[in-house]
């Protein structure tokens, strides 16, 4: 895992959260972008090397549209960069880590990505993300 790629923040209404976290971070989200597969909107925000997404669910069933209906809004996901996708999936199931699916999915911001249960990662749902060349 190279570094933390990206926070991922659950949210009700993504157009009153980008203005919130302009004001927090001093500066808008550099793109927007809607993610049919997941049943997300996602925006993204620079902070040093690593970004904030804010997610608004698109339907009332996805995993944010669940996440806000038991939680709320709040931190929905720690997303890691790394290298090789399919070597850190394999090494993580071998380390008894329960990775969610088979192979990486196109994720936002031009990355393959997969999940981690946070049954397997004391409560926290990971993401890896790797960069599409
Ligand atoms: C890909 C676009 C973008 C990107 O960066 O590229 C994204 O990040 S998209 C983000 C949205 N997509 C996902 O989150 C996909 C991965 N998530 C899942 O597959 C599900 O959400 C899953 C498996 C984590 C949970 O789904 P399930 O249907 O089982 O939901 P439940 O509400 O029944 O939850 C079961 C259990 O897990 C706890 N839970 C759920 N979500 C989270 C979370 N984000 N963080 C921590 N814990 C979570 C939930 O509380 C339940 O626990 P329990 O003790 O049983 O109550
Ligand atoms: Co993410």
């Amino acid at each position: 895992m190279k570094k933390i790629e990206h926070l991922g923040i659950a949210v009700k209404n993504l157009e009153n959260s980008n203005a919130l976290f302009e004001k927090l971070l001093g500066e808008g989200p550099y793109k927007e972008e809607k993610v049919a597969s997941e049943g997300v909107k996602t925006s993204f925000f620079k902070n040093g090397p690593t970004k904030i997404e804010l997610l608004e669910s698109l339907n009332e069933e996805g995993p944010i549209a669940k996440f806000l209906k038991s939680k709320g809004e709040g931190i929905h996901h720690v997303a890691f960069e790394v290298d090789d996708i399919y070597a850190e999936m394999e090494r993580l199931k071998q380390e008894g880590f329960q990775v969610l699916g088979d192979r990486p999915k196109k994720g936002a911001d031009n990355k393959w990505v997969v999940f981690v249960h946070p049954k397997s990662t004391n409560g926290v749902l990971i993401e890896l993300c790797q960069e599409i060349e």
